[in-house]
């Protein structure tokens, strides 16, 4: 029969590529693998297995920087698993250096050994299952034509940052963008050739919007976008601005048709300050209102008000 001692065993655990120790009930190590040596050292903390056994778990936790809560719901985690108030716990983490993004699952087992209890450590590297969830994720949130958020995410972002903006007053814009005549176009033309004048507006808007999150762009129906951004009222006027001059001379590229018609839109803005509305869905009606009123005086254009002029006519 074959003999299964502390070096078999310590070789087999040296084979999982998880990060295992496993501390005492005053959370000294007793026991890590080789993986968890290996990670040590690719975070220069160059210790050989006997330097680990006896190094304290929870003061390490302890000594981690005040904002790092991650280490404080670990060392909750082991008191109530030492105290046995719970049966299992774990927690997800990110673990991110300057060259990769990496993802960790902790998780902490009981064990008794000659009537000791005793916590089994265990670090497992999530960071593929992490990137296929955050790109499902973009893709869920995201118009597969015009690349613009979806409606829905708009407004879940919009819902998420409502509160806020109110807690800190913030004044704020929206632009709601409906294409000219689009109806013609596709009744002309056809629906392929709308699609592409579409891919082209979201393809346009995106090249001129500059990345910040401080601005949200999203197609909220058919061919109507909304652009929600805390950017000053100004910049935001430029920005509609040069979208609509670019959208007015821009060629879309297009299979479908050599004689390609002119594409136009018409955008209504408006800065406003949180407090004067229950919430965003009644901001979107006043920026609607003034695209409706940029249609009126003949479409290709954009009307804009700021919360000054508007607190004036109201
Ligand atoms: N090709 C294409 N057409 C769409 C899509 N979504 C909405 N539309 C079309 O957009 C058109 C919108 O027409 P209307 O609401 O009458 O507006 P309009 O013709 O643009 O007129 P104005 O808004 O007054 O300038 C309809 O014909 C819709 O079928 C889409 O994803 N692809």
């Amino acid at each position: 029969m074959d003999i299964v001692d502390y070096d078999f065993l310590n070789a087999a655990f040296d084979t999982l590529s998880d990060n295992i120790c496993i501390i005492n009930a005053s959370g000294d190590i007793v026991y890590v693998n080789a993986s968890w040596i290996q990670f040590g050292c690719d975070n220069e903390l160059v210790l050989e297995r006997s330097h680990w056994i006896g190094v304290n778990y929870l003061d390490a936790c302890h000594d981690a920087p005040q904002e790092d809560l991650v280490s404080k719901r670990i060392i909750e985690g082991i008191e109530q698993m030492l105290a046995g108030k719970v049966e299992y716990f774990e927690c997800e983490y990110p673990c991110h250096s300057p060259e990769e993004k990496l993802w960790f699952i902790v998780s902490l087992k009981r064990m008794y050994f000659a009537k000791r209890c005793y916590l089994v450590i265990s670090h497992h590297n999530i960071t593929r299952r992490k990137l296929a969830e955050d790109e499902v994720k973009r893709l869920a949130n995201t118009d597969f034509l015009t690349g613009a958020l979806t409606r829905a995410a708009f407004d879940r972002h919009a819902n998420s940052v409502w509160d806020q903006i109110c807690h800190l007053s913030k004044k704020f814009c929206i632009a709601m963008l409906d294409v000219d005549d689009f109806k013609s176009i596709n009744d002309n033309y056809g629906h392929i050739f709308g699609d592409d004048c579409l891919r082209h507006i979201g393809v346009v808007i995106k090249s001129i919007l500059p990345a910040s999150n401080e601005i949200v762009f999203a197609r909220y129906g058919g061919e109507e976008f909304i652009l929600y951004t805390t950017r000053p009222f100004s910049e935001t006027r430029l920005l509609v601005e040069q979208i609509r001059q670019r959208l007015s001379s821009a060629v879309i590229d297009s299979e479908q048709v050599d004689d390609i018609p002119e594409l136009s839109v018409s955008i209504g803005l408006v800065e406003l300050k949180p407090c004067d509305y229950d919430n965003l869905n009644q901001a979107i009606d006043l920026a609607d209102h003034f695209l409706y009123q940029a249609k009126k005086q003949g479409k290709n254009c954009v009307i804009s008000v700021d919360c000054k002029t508007l607190s004036a006519s109201q």
